[in-house]
């Protein structure tokens, strides 16, 4: 079982934050799904198909950690992306997956599976993150409508080369995570931003 008082705050910021990234332009048609960690076996995660500007807690459902639903309602279609996280790492409390025009459009043209950025002040903004000097890296996934495979991959990346910050999906969007939803958002807004200079930068030396 699950706290319910703990479930329907989580539902509230979920609501909240739907309304946020939407309005960034970053969850259009209703594209893109979120969650947060409610305990350790369970987390609240955005139905799937619902507009991510119009949520009400309604549209917030509990699943476990197998991506099973606890409540009624249909889960996210990406569930498992979700629960691979948060059964990894159990700092993780919140998850965030958009699809932005910058993050869809770097990733389908970025030629090699993997995005390095350095030299970039705002890179401080992830988690342990302490100067620009560092490296970050962001692997670039294929999509896949198979999201057992997909997570699989990822997870299998993750064994191999570290959790990192977060991850793209070419031609799909991102995923990030934090220890909580404020972190993750902000991990968010880092990387849009760091994904949109890179993505300057792009045309500018094309010019
Ligand atoms: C509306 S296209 C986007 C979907 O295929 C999917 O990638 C997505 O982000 C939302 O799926 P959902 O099942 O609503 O969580
Ligand atoms: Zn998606």
């Amino acid at each position: 079982m699950f706290d319910n008082a703990i479930f329907a705050t989580a539902a509230d910021d979920l609501c909240r934050f739907g309304r946020i990234l939407y309005g960034r332009g970053w969850s259009p048609a209703t594209s893109s799904n979120y969650s947060i960690r409610i305990d350790a076996n369970h987390c609240a995660l955005t139905s799937s198909g619902k507009h991510k500007g119009e949520l009400t807690p309604a549209d917030i459902l509990v699943v476990n950690m197998a991506g099973e639903a606890q409540t009624d309602g249909k889960p996210s279609a990406e569930t498992l992306l979700h629960t691979q996280l948060y059964q990894r790492d159990a700092s993780i409390g919140a998850v965030l997956h958009t699809h932005s025009p910058v993050g869809v459009v770097l990733s389908q043209i970025w030629p090699d599976d993997v995005l390095t950025l350095q030299g970039w002040e705002l890179q401080k903004a992830f988690a342990g993150e302490t100067t620009h000097e560092d490296t970050v890296h962001f692997p670039i996934f294929a999509n896949d409508q198979n999201i057992t495979r997909l997570a699989a991959n990822v997870e299998q990346h993750m064994q191999n080369a570290g959790q990192g910050h977060a991850y793209l999906i070419r031609g799909h969007g991102v995923y990030t995570w934090g220890k909580d939803i404020h972190e993750c958002f902000r991990h968010l807004e880092a990387l849009e931003n760091l994904l949109g200079y890179q993505l300057e930068l792009l045309k500018l030396r094309n010019l």
